[in-house]
């Protein structure tokens, strides 16, 4: 089912062209599958991926899994009939690629819906996300994350926003800095998730979890993946440690009681404790039960 709000650690890339790929990523334990219409797939290809991957939702059961698909640009021949086989597949989520302006999502919501009513299925079940790969689309990302209510999120393209800033993909990630914090404070302004880049050296296991610690300080919900190999990796950045989970559960404890005495703001080992920290803490406790390393009968 289409679910605005879940978690979103990892969502596995999965080229729409590999049928063996399609058959089994469901079992390597990524929260999202994100089939591939676009970069993954040759001009020649095409419209053989599209029907796969139309087969592959129509036939294979991927539980209660998001289900992504990232179709091709509406100004490319192929756009429109991604939409259509995927919004009649029950896509949950379209991914639009290399999102520029605002425009670029109000047309694809527009076409979007003329084939939900086209196909009789209910108008808004199909829901989007927006890639930002470019320096445009970094500066319109508030407009962009702003302009349909069927969006769940924005994410970095980073591969091809190094291209267009003719930047270089570096170690310590300085070249994306500005594109990261614009697509997380926008993100964040219009209440949706904020979802990272790929990191392509699927052998530099090192290099991941740097890249992911990173964006998850910054306050990402999760990061593409490419390779089966990635997901644990990341899945363990973004999981809270048993010492955060502890000191969550402190603050909440402390805040509860606090307020029963009819105070707002109290001081815990020294440290003040107010509406802000008990957010973040109360955050860690959701992602720690989301990420099964912590119960809900833990929580009092
Ligand atoms: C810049 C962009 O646009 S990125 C997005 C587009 N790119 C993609 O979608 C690429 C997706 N990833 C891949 O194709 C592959 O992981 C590669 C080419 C990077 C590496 O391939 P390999 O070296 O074969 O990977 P590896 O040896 O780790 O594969 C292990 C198993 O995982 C499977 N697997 C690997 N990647 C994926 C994937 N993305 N989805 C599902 N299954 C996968 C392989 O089929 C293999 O299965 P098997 O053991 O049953 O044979
Ligand atoms: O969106 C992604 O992470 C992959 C991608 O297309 C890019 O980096 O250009
Ligand atoms: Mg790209």
């Amino acid at each position: 089912m289409a679910i605005k709000q879940r978690l979103r650690r990892t969502m596995m890339f999965i080229p729409g062209n590999n049928p063996g790929m399609m058959r089994d990523a469901h079992i390597y334990g990524s929260d999202s599958l994100m089939f591939d219409l676009e970069d993954a797939v040759s001009m020649a290809e095409k419209d053989a991926a599209r029907l796969l991957v139309f087969n592959a939702l129509k036939t294979i059961d991927y539980g209660d899994m998001e289900i992504v698909v990232r179709i091709n640009p509406l100004n490319t021949p192929y756009g429109k009939a991604d939409i259509e086989a995927m919004v009649v597949a029950g896509a949950h989520v379209l991914r639009m690629p290399k999102t520029e302006t605002a425009e670029d999502i109000t047309e694809c919501e527009a076409y979007i819906a003329e084939m939900e009513v086209k196909h009789g299925i209910p108008v808004g079940r199909t829901l989007m996300m927006a890639a930002i790969e470019g320096a445009l689309g970094v500066i319109n990302a508030y407009k962009i994350a702003t302009a349909s209510d069927r969006l769940i999120g924005i994410a970095l393209g980073a591969e091809d926003y190094c291209a267009n800033l003719k930047a270089n993909r570096t170690k310590s990630g300085i070249e994306l800095q500005l594109a990261r914090e614009t697509i997380l404070v926008a993100a964040r302004a219009a209440g949706i998730d904020a979802l990272d880049t790929v990191f392509s050296d699927v052998n530099d296991e090192e290099q991941l979890i740097y890249e992911a610690q990173l964006v998850k300080d910054m306050g990402f919900d999760g990061k593409s993946v490419i390779n089966p190999r990635q997901i644990g990796p990341v899945h363990k950045v973004f999981a809270p440690t048993e010492k955060a989970i502890e000191k969550a559960k402190r603050i909440i404890a402390a805040i509860k009681e606090a307020e029963a005495k009819g105070s707002g703001v109290i001081s815990l080992n020294g440290k003040m404790v107010d509406r802000p920290v008990v957010i973040r803490a109360e955050r860690t406790i959701e992602l720690a039960i989301a990420s099964g390393v912590l119960l809900p009968e833990e929580v009092e």
